[in-house]
């Protein structure tokens, strides 16, 4: 699956970068950094399903997403038009991200950034958090449970929020048992590439998520899909293609973040 194709690369990239650099040199870089921004508080306000709008190029699914593809202006009209925070897609391989994309935007805008890309190593949390992010992704998929708990603890220590990726009911359960508090439930299958705004309400409907953060995760393009997640009691929206690919992307913007139940 393209799953594991991912991390086997992402291994090799880590390796080189725990060649390269020492763990004690990102630590005090860190220690001088201001703390980050509230990714949570921004994603979890009262009757809104906040939205976070994806800076995503190209994916493994549908190859080349954007032909004119503008990091920095895209961080702009999501930020003008309501969005509750940004995720920056930073792998290169699969996604044509870039690490200089997170900065580049830190630099462009306000809002929260969440670095998304596929964490395997505690070196990949604190190099998100030096180039400025301020929430990561971790994929309980591809991590062991010691291994998601010390990720969470690691990232709790320099000061960076986790949004915990789960799509079936034994990742929610590992997830929950681990402590994250943020959880995002991925609709797309990553067998098929197929999404399904169901899987959400599915395990929405079977745990009891009080107290946790809920964001919904892909397959995620108009105004109707909004408003399902709203009644189902979501928190946030998760969407990247439908918004690179807009004829008009602000007006697609403010279309979700209506549909998510604010005047935006
Ligand atoms: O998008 C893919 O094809 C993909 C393939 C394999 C692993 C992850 C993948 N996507 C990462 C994401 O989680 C999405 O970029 C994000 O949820 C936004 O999804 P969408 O709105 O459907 O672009």
């Amino acid at each position: 699956m393209i799953l594991d194709r991912i991390v086997e690369h992402k291994r090799q990239e880590v390796s080189e970068l725990l060649s390269k650099i020492k763990i004690d040199d990102m630590v005090n870089k860190i220690g001088k950094l201001p703390p980050g921004r509230d990714f949570r508080g921004a994603i979890s306000r009262p009757g809104q399903v906040g939205l976070i709008a994806e800076i995503k190029k190209s994916s493994p699914s549908k190859g080349l997403l954007c032909k004119d593809f503008d990091h920095r202006y895209l961080a702009k009209i999501y930020q003008n038009n309501g969005a509750s925070a940004v995720s920056v897609l930073t792998d290169e391989r699969f996604f044509e991200g870039r690490l200089e994309y997170l900065s580049e935007v830190h630099e462009e805008i306000g809002l929260p950034l969440l670095r998304k890309d596929f964490i395997i190593d505690p070196i990949q949390l604190y190099q998100s958090r030096i180039i400025g992010a301020d929430a990561v992704l971790l994929i309980v998929a591809i991590l062991s449970d010691d291994e998601l708990a010390d990720m969470l603890q690691i990232a709790g220590e320099i000061g960076l929020q986790a949004l915990v990726e789960v799509h079936t009911a034994k990742e929610l359960e590992r997830a929950l048992a681990a402590g994250a508090n943020i959880i995002g439930i991925n609709n797309r299958n990553l067998h098929t590439f197929d999404t399904d705004l169901a899987i959400t309400s599915y395990l929405m409907g079977r745990y009891d998520l009080s107290g946790i953060t809920v964001v919904s995760e892909s397959g995620i393009s108009n105004k109707r899909h909004m408003e399902f997640l709203k009644n189902i009691g979501v928190n946030a929206a998760l969407v990247g293609e439908a918004l690179v690919r807009a004829e008009d992307t602000g007006e697609r913007v403010k279309e979700l973040v209506q549909g998510g139940g604010s005047c935006g």
